[in-house]
Protein backbone atom coordinates (compact mmCIF):
# COMPACT_ATOMS: atom_id res chain seq x y z
CA UNK A 1 0.00 0.00 0.00
CA UNK A 2 3.09 2.32 1.00
CA UNK A 3 6.35 1.94 -0.70
CA UNK A 4 9.61 3.59 -0.25
CA UNK A 5 12.53 2.57 -2.42
CA UNK A 6 15.74 4.15 -1.02
CA UNK A 7 14.27 7.68 -0.18
CA UNK A 8 16.50 10.38 1.03
CA UNK A 9 14.72 13.67 1.94
CA UNK A 10 17.25 16.11 2.17
CA UNK A 11 16.11 19.89 2.63
CA UNK A 12 16.70 23.29 1.68
CA UNK A 13 19.82 24.80 3.49
CA UNK A 14 20.57 21.27 5.76
CA UNK A 15 23.45 19.01 5.46
CA UNK A 16 21.77 15.90 6.76
CA UNK A 17 19.07 13.97 5.28
CA UNK A 18 16.48 14.02 7.18
CA UNK A 19 15.41 10.75 5.52
CA UNK A 20 18.55 8.32 4.72
CA UNK A 21 18.35 5.94 1.94
CA UNK A 22 14.37 4.39 3.76
CA UNK A 23 13.51 1.12 1.77
CA UNK A 24 10.15 -0.72 3.20
CA UNK A 25 6.81 -1.65 2.48
CA UNK A 26 3.72 -1.36 4.73
CA UNK A 27 1.03 -3.67 2.90
CA UNK A 28 -2.45 -3.37 2.72
CA UNK A 29 -4.39 -3.66 6.15
CA UNK A 30 -1.39 -3.44 8.02
CA UNK A 31 -1.13 -1.36 11.16
CA UNK A 32 2.52 0.09 11.68
CA UNK A 33 3.95 1.98 14.39
CA UNK A 34 6.64 4.60 13.16
CA UNK A 35 8.79 5.69 16.43
CA UNK A 36 12.08 7.25 16.65
CA UNK A 37 13.37 10.71 18.91
CA UNK A 38 12.08 13.94 17.57
CA UNK A 39 14.09 14.94 14.55
CA UNK A 40 14.20 11.58 13.18
CA UNK A 41 11.94 11.37 10.16
CA UNK A 42 8.27 10.90 11.13
CA UNK A 43 6.56 13.12 9.94
CA UNK A 44 8.73 13.75 7.17
CA UNK A 45 7.87 10.10 5.84
CA UNK A 46 4.41 11.24 6.47
CA UNK A 47 4.57 14.64 4.37
CA UNK A 48 6.54 12.21 1.63
CA UNK A 49 3.41 9.69 1.66
CA UNK A 50 1.02 12.68 0.92
CA UNK A 51 3.20 14.51 -1.76
CA UNK A 52 3.11 17.82 1.08
CA UNK A 53 7.23 17.18 -0.20
CA UNK A 54 8.85 15.47 -2.44
CA UNK A 55 11.78 12.70 -2.22
CA UNK A 56 15.42 14.07 -3.45
CA UNK A 57 16.04 10.21 -4.23
CA UNK A 58 14.56 7.14 -4.52
CA UNK A 59 10.84 6.55 -4.85
CA UNK A 60 7.73 6.65 -3.19
CA UNK A 61 4.75 4.82 -3.81
CA UNK A 62 1.02 4.67 -2.49
CA UNK A 63 -1.57 2.54 -3.89
CA UNK A 64 0.43 1.23 -6.81
CA UNK A 65 1.45 5.06 -7.94
CA UNK A 66 4.71 6.68 -7.51
CA UNK A 67 3.52 10.09 -6.03
CA UNK A 68 6.68 11.74 -8.31
CA UNK A 69 4.75 10.82 -11.65
CA UNK A 70 1.24 12.23 -10.55
CA UNK A 71 0.54 15.41 -12.20
CA UNK A 72 -0.69 18.20 -9.37
CA UNK A 73 -3.94 18.65 -10.85
CA UNK A 74 -4.53 14.92 -9.80
CA UNK A 75 -2.67 15.15 -6.08
CA UNK A 76 -6.09 15.94 -4.35
CA UNK A 77 -7.50 12.54 -5.40
CA UNK A 78 -4.37 11.11 -4.54
CA UNK A 79 -5.12 12.60 -0.54
CA UNK A 80 -8.68 11.66 -0.70
CA UNK A 81 -7.29 7.97 -0.87
CA UNK A 82 -5.52 9.16 2.65
CA UNK A 83 -6.93 9.99 5.29
CA UNK A 84 -5.20 11.91 8.26
CA UNK A 85 -5.32 13.13 12.18
CA UNK A 86 -3.05 15.06 14.12
CA UNK A 87 -2.02 16.03 17.43
CA UNK A 88 -4.05 19.02 17.48
CA UNK A 89 -7.44 17.85 16.09
CA UNK A 90 -7.49 20.84 13.60
CA UNK A 91 -11.84 21.22 13.92
CA UNK A 92 -13.70 24.10 12.33
CA UNK A 93 -14.40 25.55 15.74
CA UNK A 94 -17.67 27.63 14.39
CA UNK A 95 -19.14 23.90 12.61
CA UNK A 96 -20.88 21.38 14.65
CA UNK A 97 -19.98 17.46 14.82
CA UNK A 98 -21.91 16.85 11.86
CA UNK A 99 -21.14 19.80 9.73
CA UNK A 100 -17.22 18.99 10.46
CA UNK A 101 -17.50 15.52 9.16
CA UNK A 102 -20.12 16.51 6.48
CA UNK A 103 -17.64 19.12 5.35
CA UNK A 104 -15.43 16.26 4.05
CA UNK A 105 -18.31 15.08 1.85
CA UNK A 106 -19.65 18.56 0.66
CA UNK A 107 -16.16 19.61 -0.73
CA UNK A 108 -15.60 15.52 -3.01
CA UNK A 109 -19.42 17.32 -4.07
CA UNK A 110 -21.25 14.33 -2.46
CA UNK A 111 -25.05 14.86 -2.12
CA UNK A 112 -26.83 15.75 0.86
CA UNK A 113 -28.78 12.40 1.13
CA UNK A 114 -25.55 10.64 1.36
CA UNK A 115 -24.17 13.03 4.00
CA UNK A 116 -26.78 13.06 6.28
CA UNK A 117 -27.02 9.20 5.50
CA UNK A 118 -23.13 8.63 6.22
CA UNK A 119 -22.36 10.59 8.62
CA UNK A 120 -24.45 9.14 11.64
CA UNK A 121 -23.37 5.76 10.94
CA UNK A 122 -19.53 7.09 11.32
CA UNK A 123 -19.93 9.00 14.02
CA UNK A 124 -21.43 5.59 15.66
CA UNK A 125 -18.42 4.44 14.84
CA UNK A 126 -16.11 6.62 16.47
CA UNK A 127 -18.21 6.48 19.40
CA UNK A 128 -20.11 9.94 18.91
CA UNK A 129 -23.32 8.86 18.23
CA UNK A 130 -26.06 11.91 19.59
CA UNK A 131 -23.41 14.47 19.57
CA UNK A 132 -23.70 15.77 16.40
CA UNK A 133 -25.10 19.47 17.36
CA UNK A 134 -22.11 19.62 19.46
CA UNK A 135 -19.46 22.31 18.52
CA UNK A 136 -15.48 21.71 18.90
CA UNK A 137 -15.36 23.96 22.22
CA UNK A 138 -18.05 21.83 23.73
CA UNK A 139 -15.83 18.56 23.66
CA UNK A 140 -13.06 17.02 25.16
CA UNK A 141 -9.74 16.47 23.55
CA UNK A 142 -10.63 12.72 23.41
CA UNK A 143 -14.29 13.68 21.86
CA UNK A 144 -12.21 16.54 19.57
CA UNK A 145 -10.00 13.45 18.36
CA UNK A 146 -12.63 11.15 17.36
CA UNK A 147 -14.74 13.63 15.45
CA UNK A 148 -10.98 14.31 13.75
CA UNK A 149 -11.24 10.53 12.91
CA UNK A 150 -14.27 10.29 11.94
CA UNK A 151 -13.69 13.14 9.36
CA UNK A 152 -10.58 11.27 8.22
CA UNK A 153 -12.19 7.98 7.57
CA UNK A 154 -15.91 9.62 6.22
CA UNK A 155 -14.48 8.78 2.59
CA UNK A 156 -13.32 5.62 3.58
CA UNK A 157 -9.59 5.90 2.53
CA UNK A 158 -7.48 3.34 2.03
CA UNK A 159 -4.42 4.85 4.36
CA UNK A 160 -5.11 6.51 8.05
CA UNK A 161 -1.84 8.31 8.77
CA UNK A 162 -1.78 9.69 12.25
CA UNK A 163 1.04 12.22 13.25
CA UNK A 164 0.70 11.66 17.52
CA UNK A 165 -3.19 11.26 17.47
CA UNK A 166 -2.76 10.81 21.64
CA UNK A 167 -0.10 13.36 22.14
CA UNK A 168 -2.61 15.63 23.56
CA UNK A 169 -4.10 13.41 25.57
CA UNK A 170 -4.36 11.62 29.08
CA UNK A 171 -3.71 7.81 28.91
CA UNK A 172 -7.07 6.58 29.62
CA UNK A 173 -8.26 8.73 26.85
CA UNK A 174 -5.84 7.69 24.58
CA UNK A 175 -6.48 3.89 25.02
CA UNK A 176 -10.19 5.12 23.67
CA UNK A 177 -8.65 6.59 20.55
CA UNK A 178 -6.63 3.65 19.99
CA UNK A 179 -9.77 1.58 20.37
CA UNK A 180 -10.59 3.54 17.19
CA UNK A 181 -8.23 3.27 14.99
CA UNK A 182 -8.15 -0.45 15.98
CA UNK A 183 -11.63 -0.48 14.64
CA UNK A 184 -10.58 1.20 11.65
CA UNK A 185 -7.84 -0.74 10.52
CA UNK A 186 -10.13 -3.86 11.13
CA UNK A 187 -12.31 -2.66 8.73
CA UNK A 188 -9.48 -2.47 6.58
CA UNK A 189 -8.06 0.55 6.59
CA UNK A 190 -3.78 0.35 6.47
CA UNK A 191 -2.81 2.32 9.40
CA UNK A 192 0.54 4.42 9.84
CA UNK A 193 0.67 6.01 13.47
CA UNK A 194 3.75 8.02 14.27
CA UNK A 195 4.32 8.78 18.09
CA UNK A 196 6.32 8.70 21.41
CA UNK A 197 3.65 7.12 23.23
CA UNK A 198 5.44 3.81 24.98
CA UNK A 199 2.71 3.10 25.88
CA UNK A 200 0.42 2.73 23.56
CA UNK A 201 2.66 0.63 21.47
CA UNK A 202 3.60 -1.90 23.81
CA UNK A 203 -0.27 -2.19 24.57
CA UNK A 204 -0.67 -2.53 21.21
CA UNK A 205 2.04 -5.13 20.09
CA UNK A 206 1.71 -4.11 16.35
CA UNK A 207 4.30 -3.57 13.31
CA UNK A 208 6.80 -1.31 14.80
CA UNK A 209 9.50 0.54 12.54
CA UNK A 210 11.91 2.86 14.11
CA UNK A 211 13.50 5.74 12.77
CA UNK A 212 16.90 7.37 14.46
CA UNK A 213 18.40 10.34 12.49
CA UNK A 214 16.65 9.47 8.82
CA UNK A 215 17.31 5.43 8.94
CA UNK A 216 15.35 2.56 9.35
CA UNK A 217 17.24 1.44 13.00
CA UNK A 218 14.35 -1.37 13.36
CA UNK A 219 11.20 -3.19 12.17
CA UNK A 220 9.37 -5.67 13.71
CA UNK A 221 6.31 -7.38 13.38
CA UNK A 222 4.88 -7.30 16.62
CA UNK A 223 7.26 -4.56 18.81
CA UNK A 224 7.55 -2.48 21.71
CA UNK A 225 8.19 0.90 21.60
CA UNK A 226 12.27 0.11 22.89
CA UNK A 227 14.15 -2.17 21.45
CA UNK A 228 15.22 -5.03 24.02
CA UNK A 229 19.44 -5.89 23.00
CA UNK A 230 21.60 -8.28 24.07
CA UNK A 231 23.86 -7.27 26.98
CA UNK A 232 27.31 -8.76 28.41
CA UNK A 233 28.37 -7.59 31.73
CA UNK A 234 31.55 -7.38 32.82
CA UNK A 235 31.31 -11.12 34.45
CA UNK A 236 30.26 -12.76 30.86
CA UNK A 237 26.63 -13.06 31.32
CA UNK A 238 24.42 -11.64 29.32
CA UNK A 239 20.89 -9.61 29.68
CA UNK A 240 18.45 -7.69 27.94
CA UNK A 241 18.39 -4.09 28.16
CA UNK A 242 16.40 -1.15 26.60
CA UNK A 243 18.50 -0.21 22.98
CA UNK A 244 20.12 3.02 25.02
CA UNK A 245 20.99 1.89 28.64
CA UNK A 246 22.96 -0.91 26.26
CA UNK A 247 25.70 0.82 25.53
CA UNK A 248 26.65 2.96 28.86
CA UNK A 249 29.32 0.63 29.25
CA UNK A 250 31.22 1.93 25.87
CA UNK A 251 30.63 5.23 27.23
CA UNK A 252 32.80 4.63 30.70
CA UNK A 253 35.06 3.24 28.36
CA UNK A 254 35.67 6.41 26.36
CA UNK A 255 35.73 8.68 29.27
CA UNK A 256 38.37 7.02 30.79
CA UNK A 257 40.90 7.02 27.72
N1 LIG B 1 10.84 22.18 6.36
C1 LIG B 1 12.03 21.78 6.84
N2 LIG B 1 13.16 22.41 6.48
C2 LIG B 1 14.36 22.01 6.96
N3 LIG B 1 14.53 20.97 7.79
C3 LIG B 1 13.44 20.30 8.18
C4 LIG B 1 12.12 20.66 7.74
N4 LIG B 1 11.24 19.81 8.31
C5 LIG B 1 11.96 18.96 9.07
N5 LIG B 1 13.28 19.25 8.99
C6 LIG B 1 14.38 18.51 9.66
O1 LIG B 1 14.31 17.16 9.24
C7 LIG B 1 14.58 16.26 10.32
C8 LIG B 1 13.39 15.33 10.54
O2 LIG B 1 12.27 16.09 10.99
P1 LIG B 1 10.82 15.46 11.22
O3 LIG B 1 9.90 16.59 11.51
O4 LIG B 1 10.49 14.56 10.10
O5 LIG B 1 11.09 14.59 12.55
P2 LIG B 1 10.04 13.88 13.52
O6 LIG B 1 10.59 12.51 13.78
O7 LIG B 1 8.68 13.96 12.97
O8 LIG B 1 10.15 14.74 14.84
P3 LIG B 1 9.02 15.01 15.99
O9 LIG B 1 8.90 13.71 16.74
O10 LIG B 1 9.64 16.10 16.82
O11 LIG B 1 7.76 15.44 15.30
C9 LIG B 1 14.90 17.16 11.52
O12 LIG B 1 16.30 17.29 11.59
C10 LIG B 1 14.25 18.48 11.16
O13 LIG B 1 14.93 19.56 11.75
Amino acid sequence: MIRFEHVTKVYDRTSRPALDDIDIEIDRGDFAFLVGASGSGKSTFIRLVLREDRASSGSVHVAGQNVARIPSWRVPRLRRGIGVVFQDFRLLPNKDVFGNVAFAMQVIGKSRAVIRQTVPEVLRTVGLEGKGKRLPHELSGGEQQRVAIARAIVNRPGILLADEPTGNLDPATSVGIMNVLDRVNQNGTTVVMATHDGDIVNSMRRRVIELSAGRVVRDEAAGEYTAMIPHVRADGSRELLPAGQAIAPFDTEEDEA
